[in-house]
């Protein structure tokens, strides 16, 4: 397909890894666009309808006409902002109006919602003069908790900001004046550190005179940069004393008293290039003139001042960073706006003020030099970033900005007296945060609370040397949960912990099972060739084994009273991880087999699901056990367990075998465990919709959503669990082992290390609470 077939969409389909292609294929399939908006309140019968609607919807008018403040309480207003634009400067695109600036504003609107969870309306107005925008904008306050204003030239950007502040009572923030020069002096602040040079000595050029120019460098006069270090370029060359072409009030602060008239002649000597401009404004051979470890942004959209590798080969030691996510070093206002927004929301701040963008600095430029951790791995595909020339700000997917900058942002906010709601808590509100971060905190909080308040256990991974157990033990020594033992090469593990940038030292913070030279051996031998020796493993084997299958070694560590738990699986096949468990550990008294636990978070929250790992086609007694067993295992998530039988056949529509088997196993449920709310055999819509449910069996002994599924053969189960975890992009917990003797949980390769942290802690509670 050609670009021009992709802009007519003949073809639904891009065929080349054209961008320009694929991204209007993206844009236009399989919806237009790239925002819907949801009801968050349910609207199913007549009752919702006048609650949402008239005659109920009166109650919350005249509590707001009573109390306007009332408003952050009945409406969405407190979490709703308004991206406007009136299209005069997008991207580096220019002046191409309100309406072809639309996708621009809704991918605003997407990045807001997606980093920050606040809801945007993208507004695009036909109103190019000061005075139309004025008026049309601050005419938006009582729909908006917060107005950011987007791709507006300069200089009426500067005048429509400075009124509208003058007359709302909300946050109004011109993104790309204040979003980005408070990233760019994030940056700024990190390359001269680097660099060994000080703000108030440094030589900065810029090219680019307009919005985002010329709000970086007041932020940095504000931080200490000294004005007659600055040296200002638009289309007509320098910014000096006298000129009178193009020149306004907001420029001028920035003329030089100089003959110079071009950037090739200021750019000599420079440390900091600052590029807020057009694309291919800076030549490789300027760069030869500036000032040693230069710092080069060249941030214009899409294409930057330079490319990277052009400026690169021109200056080796140069430090480089552009507005695009394909090169290292993305300055891009993304970093900023949607946490700004954050934390001055969650305060209700009338306003953002000076105080609160330093707050964003300080918060943005201090978060680059923090010890890596797991999450910024993920954020950086893998690879860990450390401080330095290629990593001098964090990246746009660094979970750990909303963490650092909103709160930073309602301090401040308080501080300076400008907060309606000043959070009286900050813990929790940082919590809070947590929790939007880390979907899966919420549900594992009272295990995160019960294991740290427990007796120490010791849990032994069996991959000791992987990058996601080693991340796991950091967090789990640093917040007390657990005393973690490491099977693998003592060498290895601390060459890695090195590379990861991670502080805890084997035999200091944590102890080391090494495979290959433990004293304890003989003796572990010797056990475990008393458990196989008649299962056909000759003693030489054993002693392979022992030395080489680190599931095994974890498995008799947990026999022999040496560690609490095992945490193994991130390698190797389920079945021959549970084998060496079932039969090392074996099985809790009385339990006839192993099953597994999955647990799905979702956006609608937390759904268990099982048998997803071991039993191919369990009976019914086996089915039962299983349920109580996970329905036990769920009261631990301080959740009430209501399992659904789940089945091609609804309440006796077929007689098949499973859908017999399935009736019979809710009849031993009911007589073993008469307390358990629990029903079936059910469809899966059933399970989850009460009203489906009560239409056929109006009696039904489960009321409202299950939350435990439970299936009648692996198939079913492990095949539902990964088609909803994709559909739904849930967080998986698990698969939980039920049934063995002591806690011992085998993950799966696609473990991420907070999954590592979530099933070590469970495993805890598990220790400390075996029943
Ligand atoms: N990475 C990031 O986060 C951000 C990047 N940007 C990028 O910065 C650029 C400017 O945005 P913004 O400030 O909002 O827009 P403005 O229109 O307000 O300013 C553009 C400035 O660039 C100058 N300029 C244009 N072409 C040239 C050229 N060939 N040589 C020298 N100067 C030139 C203009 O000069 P004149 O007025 O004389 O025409 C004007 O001073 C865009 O490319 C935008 O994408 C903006 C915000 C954030
Ligand atoms: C990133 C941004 O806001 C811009 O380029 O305009
Ligand atoms: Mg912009």
């Amino acid at each position: 397909m050609t670009s021009k077939d992709a802009k007519r969409g003949s073809d639904p389909k891009p065929s080349s890894g054209d961008l320009d292609e694929n991204a209007l294929f993206y844009h236009r399939y399989p919806r237009p666009g790239k925002l819907e908006i949801q009801a968050t309140k349910p609207l199913g019968n007549q009752r919702d309808l006048a609650l949402a609607y008239s005659p109920g919807v009166a109650a919350p008018c005249l509590a707001i006409r009573d109390n306007p403040d009332a408003a952050a309480a009945y409406t969405s207003r407190a979490n709703l902002v308004a991206v406007v634009s009136n299209g005069t400067a997008v991207l580096g695109l220019g002046n191409i109006g309100p309406l072809a600036s639309k996708p621009v504003m809704e991918g605003k609107a997407v990045l807001f919602k997606k980093f920050a969870g606040i809801d945007v309306f993208d507004i695009e107005i036909d109103a190019p003069e000061v005075d139309r925008m004025v008026s049309v904008i601050s005419a938006l306050e009582p729909t908006f908790g917060g107005i950011n204003l987007e791709d507006i030239k300069a200089p009426e950007c500067f005048e429509v900001e400075r009124q509208l502040r003058a007359i709302m009572e909300i946050p109004v923030f011109h993104d790309d004046q204040h979003g980005t020069a408070i990233i760019v002096a994030a940056g700024i602040l990190n390359g001269l550190e680097l660099a060994g040079k000080s703000l108030t000595d440094a030589k900065i050029v810029t090219s680019g005179a307009g919005a985002a120019a010329l709000a970086c460098l007041n932020l940095l006069v504000a931080l200490g940069a000294k004005r007659e270090n600055i040296w200002v370029h638009d289309i007509e060359g320098l910014v000096y004393e006298g000129r009178e072409v193009l020149m306004d009030e907001w420029k001028s602060i920035y003329a030089q008293p100089s003959d110079n008239r071009v950037l090739s002649q200021s750019i000599e000597g420079a440390d900091v290039f600052l590029g807020l401009s057009a694309a291919g404004v800076l030549k490789p051979e300027m760069l030869a003139t500036m000032a040693e470890k230069p710092l080069i942004m060249a941030l214009a959209n899409p294409s930057p001042e330079i490319m990277p590798d052009e400026a690169r080969e021109a200056r080796p030691d140069a430090m480089i960073c552009t507005g695009r996510s394909d090169f290292p070093n993305q300055v891009n206002n993304v970093l900023c706006f949607p946490y700004i927004f954050r934390g001055a929301l969650d305060c209700g701040a009338r306003t953002i003020n000076e105080e609160m963008k330093m707050a964003a600095v300080r918060a943005i430029a201090e978060l680059a030099r923090e010890e890596p951790s797991d999450i910024a791995a993920r954020a950086y595909s893998g690879e860990t970033p450390v401080f330095g020339p290629e990593y001098l700000i964090p990246s746009p997917f660094d979970q750990r900005l909303i963490l650092r900058i909103a709160p930073a942002v309602a301090k401040a906010a308080a501080d300076s007296g400008v907060a309606r709601r000043p959070i009286s808590d900050m813990e929790a509100y940082v919590d809070q945060l947590n929790r939007f971060v880390f979907r899966s905190g919420l549900i594992m909080k009272p295990l995160f609370t019960a294991a740290k308040a427990a007796t120490k256990k010791r849990v032994v991974f069996a991959e000791g040397e992987d990058e996601r157990v080693l991340r796991a033990a950091q967090v789990l020594l640093e917040e007390g949960i657990a005393e973690p033992i490491l099977i693998g090469r003592p060498g290895i593990i601390e060459n890695r912990l090195q590379r990861f940038g991670l502080r805890i030292r084997p035999d200091v913070d944590f102890q080391v099972t090494n495979p290959e030279d433990d004293p304890r051996f003989r003796d572990y031998v010797d056990e475990y060739f008393s458990i196989v020796g008649r299962l056909g493993v000759i003693p030489e084997a054993a002693r392979t084994i022992v030395r080489t299958n680190a599931t095994v070694i974890g498995a008799l560590g947990i026999r022999r009273g040496e560690a609490d738990a095992l945490i193994c699986g991130l390698e190797g096949r389920y079945a021959r991880h549970l084998r060496d468990i079932s039969q090392i550990i074996g099985k809790r008294d009385g339990v006839a087999d192993y099953s597994a636990l999955s647990l799905l978070i979702s956006q609608r929250g937390a759904t268990f699901f099982t048998d997803t790992y071991v039993s191919l086609n369990p009976c019914a007694e086996e089915i039962a056990e299983t349920t109580i067993m996970a329905a036990h295992e769920i009261r631990r998530f301080g959740i009430t367990p209501k399992a659904a039988l789940v089945s091609h056949s609804n309440f006796g529509s077929r007689d098949s075998d499973s859908a017999s088997k399935m009736r019979k196993a809710m009849q031993i449920i009911h007589a073993l465990a008469p307390e358990l709310e629990a029903d079936g055999e059910m469809h899966g819509d059933s399970a989850i919709s009460e009203a489906l449910r009560k239409r056929v069996m109006p009696d039904s002994s489960l009321s409202g959503e299950a939350n435990l599924l439970v299936f009648p053969n692996l198939d079913a189960a492990n095949i539902a669990l990964g088609v909803v975890k994709t559909m739904t992009e849930a967080l998986h917990v698990g698969p939980i082992l039920l049934g063995s003797a002591m806690p011992a949980h085998i993950l799966s390769p696609s473990v991420t290390s907070r999954g590592v942290v979530n099933m070590a802690t469970l495993s805890v509670v598990e220790a400390s609470f075996p029943e």
